[in-house]
């Protein structure tokens, strides 16, 4: 992979940048200077660690399609399917716009699927992310149940495990386990992330607490298997450890690629989640397979001047 120039003249070229959020990794593409279209058969392909470039998500920075927002936020999982928020991919979106100079505001707001996040950039490449407020409504996670509760319990293989259902924009079960060196990931992962009871499917994450401050968490991410963090599974963790009064507001989350710190003063606040966002590479790639770049977006604007 060749590092990218801009103006080099090489015509169907996608340019991307290689970056991860805790090991939680992306291909970022900035689809308002070039245009962008891939189908979910070359997402799969990229991703492939292997056969690829390697990745958890695709993350794909378009003009805004709303006032007051500064740009619009899709995101990829490895397995093609567009999903609705990605926290780790927050970070490194305001990280992103920033270093490429498609903006230079230091608060950035964002249009997901699910709704405008904000991002603020701080120092050392620190980053925190307003996540939004918290859905615990069943029909809006999705989770199938008759009312809303803290703990559910869940038939999985032969076995019954008690979850808390969460959506930060996106869906998350949330196990509370003794260790999560030893939690059934691997087994429990998949089954509970396309459980019937979430029709959307969902994330699984598995929570250790530590203490009233501190806990460690496993993620088995939806379309993603399990990553090595996951944003908005510590958002989602965290706000199920508050309601089942075993966390309090201020949180040190430790993932297997490192910590966040996450903030939810309770029902009706946002959830604010503070880390790091690294670049790892920049690279130039020609689509194989007939998959061309695409055309521009309908709403984008013209390619910056670089100087
Ligand atoms: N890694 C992410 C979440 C990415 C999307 C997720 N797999 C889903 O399908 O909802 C994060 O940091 O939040």
């Amino acid at each position: 992979m060749s590092q990218h120039r801009r103006g080099q003249g090489q015509g169907a070229a996608l340019r991307f940048t290689k970056m991860h959020g805790l090991g939680n990794d992306f291909m970022v593409v900035d689809a308002i200077s070039q245009p962008f279209r891939l189908r979910p058969e070359m997402i799969r392909k990229l991703s492939d660690r292997n056969f690829g470039i390697g990745f958890d998500q695709l993350l794909v920075v378009e003009p805004p399609g709303l006032p007051d927002v500064d740009f619009r936020y899709r995101i990829f999982n490895a397995d093609g399917s567009e999903v609705e928020q990605c926290g780790n991919g927050a970070r490194c979106f305001a990280s992103f716009v920033r270093d490429q100079r498609l903006t230079n505001k230091k608060v950035i707001r964002v249009q997901t699927a699910k709704g405008v996040i904000e991002l603020r950039l701080g120092k050392q490449g620190m980053v925190t992310v307003n996540m939004g407020v918290p859905e615990m409504n069943p029909p809006a996670i999705p989770f199938a149940a008759d009312q809303q509760k803290t703990v559910y319990t869940v038939e999985v293989d032969g076995q019954t495990v008690e979850l808390s259902a969460v959506s930060m924009g996106n869906p998350h079960g949330v196990l509370v386990v003794d260790n999560v060196d030893t939690a059934p990931v691997e087994t429990l992962g998949p089954l509970l992330e396309s459980h019937p009871r979430f029709p959307a499917k969902a994330n699984i994450g598995f929570l250790q607490v530590i203490d009233r401050k501190r806990a460690r968490l496993r993620v088995y991410e939806r379309g993603a298997g399990e990553t090595l963090a996951c944003g908005s599974g510590a958002c989602a963790a965290v706000v199920a450890g508050c309601l089942r009064g075993l966390l309090d507001s201020r949180v040190e989350v430790e993932l297997r690629g490192g910590r966040l710190v996450i903030e939810w003063q309770g029902e009706g606040a946002p959830v604010m989640m503070d880390g790091p966002a690294t670049t790892v590479f920049e690279g130039q790639m020609r689509l194989p397979g007939g998959d061309k770049p695409g055309r521009r977006p309908k709403h984008g604007k013209p390619a910056r001047k670089r100087s």
